[in-house]
């Protein structure tokens, strides 16, 4: 492999696989498109996605070799076809390309659930094409073709969740594709991703749509000083607040237990910090938010996150 200097990964001199079909061209159908063309992880990039809209703005980007019209025709003959549609739409598309896929074929997602996923894809899957499913944990509050950008993954989580009995080399040759991006590659169960994810991404967002919701009714109380004076902390909830809504009311729709499972026990802990603030419970206050502190600098320590005074010295 050779490294050029102006790339953000090394690039492969022999493509991974010989053709891609990339279906849904979005935030992370393109990013994917951008990296895997920069970076020669497969000979032919070929995408296509339901909006005709869409598809014109993919042509006039020159993402990947070609735009197909169908994701049938996009997906025929290819050996790496990856799902970058919302989760409630994976079935519906994994039953329209069924035909298409060739037998060794690798038929992936990038679904922000899992399980639900493969329960609606694995009925499709015909014999002989391997189903490795996959969530890269990295994302913008922008949607649509425009969106992408090739280094999107670096250094970002990818997960493979493989149903049992899945061949050993299609998880290889995934877990080589994601790694070619620069993503970091773990391998768990849908159920296992489902429940870390309902904390760690799904309720964060939950809370956002929530804060910003109730800011905005506020507006009328406040004669609009609410998003006026916003400071740091409402500001960031409002990036989280604007991410895609066909995306975060499928993942609900298709995470519900999990993400119940999660708000229940936020509401218990939230109850348990009103009431401190209702008695005048300082200690109780003040030893929640050290612990919170310690986990933030943790995550700084591990590296995958900058301290914000770096980033406003370092844009
Ligand atoms: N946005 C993120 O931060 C992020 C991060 C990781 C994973 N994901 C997951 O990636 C997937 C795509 O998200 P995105 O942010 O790229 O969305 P996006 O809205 O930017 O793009 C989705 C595209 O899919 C197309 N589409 C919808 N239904 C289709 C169908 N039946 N056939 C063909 N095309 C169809 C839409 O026209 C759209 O262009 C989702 O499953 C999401 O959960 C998103
Ligand atoms: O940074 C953001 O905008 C994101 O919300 C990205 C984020 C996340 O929660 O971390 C959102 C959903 C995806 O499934 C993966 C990543």
């Amino acid at each position: 492999m050779t490294a050029p200097s102006e790339s953000f990964a090394p690039r492969r001199d022999e493509p991974l696989f010989g053709r891609l079909a990339i279906i849904g061209i979005g935030l992370i159908g393109s990013s994917i498109a951008h990296a895997a063309k920069e970076l020669n992880l497969a000979g032919r990039i070929v995408l296509s996605d339901r909006d005709e809209a869409v598809r014109t703005r993919a042509r006039e980007l020159d993402l990947g070799h070609e735009i197909a019209d169908t994701a049938a025709e996009a997906a025929r003959d290819a050996d790496h076809v990856i799902l970058c549609v919302p989760v409630g739409a994976c079935g519906a598309v994994a039953a329209e390309i069924a035909a298409s896929l060739k037998p060794g074929a690798i038929l992936s997602d990038v679904g922000s659930v899992k399980n639900a996923v493969v329960e609606a894809v694995l009925p499709h899957v015909p014999e002989g094409v391997h189903l490795v499913p996959a969530h890269p944990v990295a994302g913008t509050e922008n949607s649509g073709p425009d969106a992408g950008f090739p280094s999107l993954f670096l250094n970002r989580w990818c997960i493979l969740t493989p149903p049992e009995g899945t061949d050993a080399g299609a998880i290889a040759r995934t877990r080589h594709f994601w790694e070619g991006m620069g993503a970091l590659v773990e391998v768990m169960t849908a159920q296992h991703h489902d429940l870390v994810l309902a904390i760690t991404s799904h309720l964060p967002h939950l809370i956002a749509y929530n804060i910003v919701g109730t800011a905005e009714d506020l507006e009328a109380v406040t004669q609009s000083e609410v998003i006026k004076f916003s400071a740091g902390g409402f500001r960031d909830f409002t990036r989280i607040a604007a991410s895609d809504p066909t995306m975060w009311r499928d993942v609900f729709l298709h995470n519900k237990e999990a993400v119940l499972e999660m708000l229940g026990r936020f509401s218990e802990d939230l109850s348990i910090l009103t009431r401190a603030i209702r008695f005048g419970d300082g200690e109780t206050l003040h030893k929640h938010f050290t612990r919170t502190r310690a986990i933030r600098r943790g995550i700084i320590a591990l590296g995958q996150e900058k301290p914000e005074t770096e980033k406003l010295r370092k844009p």
